[in-house]
């Protein structure tokens, strides 16, 4: 329906035909050869009665090279022809007191004779004030300067399919409407760009300043995803000279999530830039293919009760994760170090060429920067160059010292046999000496270089983690049980040839300070989501080895899962590790209801974690209903029967959530049994099909989003522990319009725990 009530709906809807006229005429030419241009533009025109104001432009279209643009912006202007731009706001700028009304758009587009902006893009410094900005006094900066001025109007559009539908005039009274209509909208199992709703705090992180790293503590669903990538978009257009896309890298908890953030980045201008999990990332950078346990393995055992020193293996993943195990590394990263260090000098024969104490220096000092095994190459080139400078030094001695004797033996008085054999000896004696000297030449770098020991990444690592007398010497702050449990833990992997995603920071650091990683991998800047999985260490050697802060960092305490060897207070990140960060909160959460907020908040309080509470924008639905189970057939039943009603009411995506993948495969083999409903049955190196009721575990569903979630307990509830809260908080915070929780009876759901009950419905099946 169309907002033609709205006064400026006819000068509107003439702007808009204008700028699609415009930016049709600009990709014409673009595309078009000069011979062709001309008689494209008059095509174009013909039958547009454009506004007289646009005459300026008319003369602009006579130049063709003035178009010219390049593939990307036309591949970009093609893109959002049919949505040029979803915002106006008009700004008395101050400096020269005119009224400047700028369009803001996904795209810029500008008059390059007047340098009139037809469309602003909404990442330019201006734009600002129209995610910044309230209605009066104002300003923006803009490189480094400020400019004032008087904002009198923020309008917003609604444009489908190139018609102008609405309009929406804000004001300080009014209630983001637009925000309300799209939170209200369906979710399409992929996550959707934001520009025209951005919200001040979330504007706040986006462009909070670029050269610094910045921390966000998110409440679940408050846009920590979206708002990081948007940053990432933002970065783009404004440091466009001086980065390439391919030195920003997107770090995401798996491939599920990446091909889940696939379809937004396009839509951002961010293209070609890395993807990876850590994991991934790790193993490229040290070059090997390593048998890796799978990163949630103990977290399932864990759930499963499946571990036999519970406590323990608890200690030796956060252990691992530490700074403390950092710093135990960078003990032994010194003696490292003087294991390579040269004790004899270096000779070419019996020339002295290099000290050992200043290769020793060079190594230690001057060379600092470079990682040990890049020091010892280049070692070995300065000696190699070395030796070439003096080759020729060094035969000119031999030489002159042989010639010498031959001379004085050509002119003594001694008998003329014994003068022959002398001069004939020490011909030979020369002879062999320069021979020698050729071949010493090509060999004694090398030779010199073998006294230095070689060993590989894994040869280190398990040198420190199993040798326990070697690892206690750096870890007196250990108890000798520890010790022991660790070093043993260590000694069994290593027997199964195997590492957990836990050995990979230290890896990953030993790899950067010993041998480097190679150039392609070292990006400039990075976007880590889901960060409350990361460890310290984790994190800290990811910004040694690239060798920058430059990190965006999103996380949420309450949904770590991987707690035990994770991220458990973001201060140590932003004092320790990121002292130059800016630590933000977001506390709004724009994925759910009202209702199906505050029962999961309900759930979290069981925590007492101190954390921000978390305020729901205001949209409201039924509360979370919970129904009591009987049969497995019945359950299955009434599951598809509430999904079948939620598609008629217009519910486009469901997912069922188990807390245990053995839970899921359970639930997916009843579906089977018991109903018609397509379903996909979701792993973590898959894709979301869009059609089919999703199956998922607790744990693989965090960071993903539903229309509606029916959290199911069949064998397996939710217990009054970290971990199980977390889960059945993450699960809970999934949906977007509805929630159901299909469990034997209240406890399986801890609901006979919470102060609150009455947050949560009922149904009796
Ligand atoms: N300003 C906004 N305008 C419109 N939609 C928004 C806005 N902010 C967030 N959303 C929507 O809210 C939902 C949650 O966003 P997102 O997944 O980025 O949050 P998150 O903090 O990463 O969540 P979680 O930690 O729970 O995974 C998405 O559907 C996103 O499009």
């Amino acid at each position: 329906m169309q907002n033609i009530q709205h006064p400026d709906y006819q000068e509107e809807l003439e702007r808009l035909e204008f700028t699609k006229k415009y930016m049709e005429i600009v990709i014409k030419a673009s595309e078009s050869t000069e011979e062709n241009f001309r008689e494209n533009l008059k095509s174009s025109l013909e039958g547009i009665d454009l506004k007289d104001s646009s005459l300026s432009y008319m003369s602009m279209l006579t130049n063709s090279n003035l178009l010219r643009r390049t593939e990307e912006e036309v591949k970009r202007l093609k893109k959002f022809e049919n949505k040029p731009y979803f915002a106006k706001i008009n700004f008395l700028r101050e400096e020269t007191n005119q009224e400047e009304i700028l369009y803001i758009g996904k795209v810029s587009l500008f008059d390059k004779e007047t340098q009139m902006p037809i469309i602003v893009d909404w990442r330019s410094p201006v734009a600002n004030l129209y995610y910044d900005g309230r209605l009066g006094e104002v300003s923006y900066e803009a490189e480094g300067e400020k400019y004032e001025g008087f904002l009198s109007q923020k309008r917003q559009f609604i444009i489908e399919n190139g018609e102008l539908t609405d309009i929406r005039d804000i004001d300080l009274t009014t209630n983001d409407e637009l925000l309300q209509m799209s939170l209200a909208n369906s979710s399409s199992n992929r996550l959707t760009e934001i520009v025209s709703t951005i919200q001040e705090e979330q504007n706040n992180v986006i462009r909070a300043d670029l050269n610094k790293p910045i921390i966000v503590q998110g409440a679940a669903g408050s846009g920590k995803t979206t708002i990081a990538l948007h940053r990432l978009s933002y970065f783009i257009y404004t440091y466009a000279e001086h980065f390439t896309p391919n030195q920003l890298m997107i770090l995401a908890p798996n491939r599920l999530f990446i091909d889940y953030i696939s379809e937004v980045l396009p839509e951002l201008g961010v293209e070609n830039i890395h993807q990876t999990t850590f994991v991934d990332y790790v193993l490229k950078c040290i070059g090997k293919k390593i048998k890796l346990k799978h990163p949630d393995e103990k977290l399932l055992k864990f759930m499963n009760r499946e571990i036999q020193e519970p406590e323990l293996t608890r200690w030796i993943s956060a252990f691992k994760g530490s700074l403390q195990f950092r710093d135990i590394i960078n003990q032994y990263l010194q003696d490292i170090l003087k294991t390579l260090l040269p004790k004899e000098d270096f000779y070419v024969s019996k020339f002295r060429l290099y000290s050992a104490k200043k290769l020793r220096k060079l190594i230690t000092y001057e060379y600092e920067y470079l990682p040990y095994y890049q020091r010892i190459e280049k070692i070995k080139r300065v000696l190699q160059n070395h030796v070439r400078t003096e080759k020729k030094t060094m035969i000119e001695k031999i030489t002159n010292f042989y010639d010498e004797k031959l001379e004085r033996a050509l002119y003594s008085k001694a008998d003329p046999e014994n003068r022959r054999k002398y001069v004939s000896m020490a011909l030979d004696k020369k002879d062999y000496a320069l021979k020698e000297i050729n071949k010493e030449v090509r060999t004694a770098v090398n030779t010199y270089m073998k006294q230095i020991p070689k060993h590989d990444l894994f040869h280190y690592y398990k040198e420190l983690v199993t040798n326990k007398e070697l690892f206690s010497k750096y870890a007196p702050d250990l108890t000798e049980q520890q010790i022991e449990f660790f070093c043993n833990y260590q000694f069994l992997l290593y027997t199964e040839k195997s590492f957990e995603i836990e050995d990979l920071s230290a890896l990953l650091y030993l790899q950067g300070k010993l041998f480097g990683i190679d150039k392609m991998l070292r990006v400039k800047n990075v976007v880590i989501d889901e960060a409350q999985d990361y460890s310290y260490f984790q994190l800290f050697a990811l910004k040694s080895v690239l060798e920058t802060d430059m990190f965006t960092i999103v996380g949420d305490l309450a949904q770590g899962i991987h707690s035990y060897r994770g991220i458990n207070d973001w201060s140590i990140v932003y004092k320790e590790i990121f002292p130059r960060a800016s630590y933000k909160t977001l506390q709004k959460s724009y994925r759910t209801t009202i209702e199906i907020m505050n029962a999961a908040n309900e759930i979290l309080k069981l925590l007492q974690l101190n954390l921000p509470t978390v305020e729901p924008v205001v949209r409201h639905s039924q509360k979370p209903t919970f129904i009591e189970t009987t049969t497995e057939k019945a359950t299955i039943e009434k599951i598809c029967s509430e999904i079948e009603r939620m598609y008629s009411e217009g519910i486009k995506t469901v997912a069922v959530i188990g807390k245990t993948n053995n839970e899921c495969k359970k639930l997916a083999k009843l579906f089977g049994k018991y109903s018609t409903l397509p379903i996909q049955f979701l792993q973590e190196n898959e894709e979301i099909n869009k059609d089919e009721v999703v199956i998922v575990s607790s744990h693989l569903s965090k960071g993903l989003e539903f229309d509606a979630v029916i959290v199911c307990t069949l064998d397996e509830t939710f217990e009054a522990n970290e971990i199980d809260i977390k889960l059945l908080y993450v699960s809970m915070t999934r949906p977007l319009h509805r929630l159901m929780l299909f469990g034997k009876d209240k406890s399986c759901f801890l609901l006979d725990q919470i102060e609150d009950a009455s947050l949560f419905g009922e149904l009796v099946s």
